[in-house]
């Protein structure tokens, strides 16, 4: 089985879909990070070598040959990835899609005290800048979230609540 976990920047798509990964004995991949090695350069360097459209069409061809790499895994996607081109379809098509529905406010507490350089949509913004544009990302995002097959709400999502929900589903 296939475990794709979506949802907005910061909102611990990578931190829970380690943890869940090790709990199932299953592979872990980070939709970013396999991009990363396909293409042999970071996030922050094709956004800025090639811009964020080029950015989108590998992300799709990330998700491609990821569900051809792997029969069962977790995925964690980026967050923008169910929410170009139809993405949310072929992710559903090929596994079990969870949304992790963080309250913004958190997600900019949590973005504000990382590394936003590592994020390009983030980078060189203030903070009052992060927060509005979080928050307009999301209501723009979230009719594409809102498609997930399960979804998590809350400040503080557990792997465990996480894993419970999967079991009952
Ligand atoms: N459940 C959580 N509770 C508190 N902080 C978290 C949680 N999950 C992630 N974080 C923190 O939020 C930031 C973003 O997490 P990350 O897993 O990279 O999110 P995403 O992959 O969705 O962008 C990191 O600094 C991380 O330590
Ligand atoms: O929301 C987005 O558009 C993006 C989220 C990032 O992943 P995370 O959600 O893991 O931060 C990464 O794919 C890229 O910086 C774009
Ligand atoms: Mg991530």
């Amino acid at each position: 089985m296939l475990i794709f976990l979506i949802g907005m920047m910061g909102s611990g798509k990578t931190t829970l879909g380690r943890q869940l990964a090790e709990r199932l004995g299953y592979a872990f991949v980070d939709l970013d990070e396999y991009l990363e090695k396909r293409v042999g350069r970071s996030i922050a360097e094709v956004f800025e070598q090639e811009g964020q459209e080029r950015f989108r069409e590998l992300e799709r061809e990330a998700l491609e040959a990821v569900v051809l790499d792997y029969d069962d895994a977790v995925i964690s996607t980026g967050g923008g990835a169910p929410c170009f081109f139809d993405n949310i379809d072929f992710i559903n098509r090929h596994g079990v899609s969870c949304f992790l529905d963080v309250p913004v406010e958190e997600i900019s507490r949590r973005l504000l005290a990382s590394n936003l350089q590592v994020r390009p949509l983030l980078a060189g913004k203030s903070e009052e800048e992060v927060s509005s544009f979080l928050a307009k990302t999301l209501s723009l995002r979230k009719q594409f979230y809102e498609q997930a097959n399960i979804q998590l709400k809350g400040p503080a999502i557990s792997v465990e609540q996480l894993q419970h929900l999967l079991n009952n589903n």
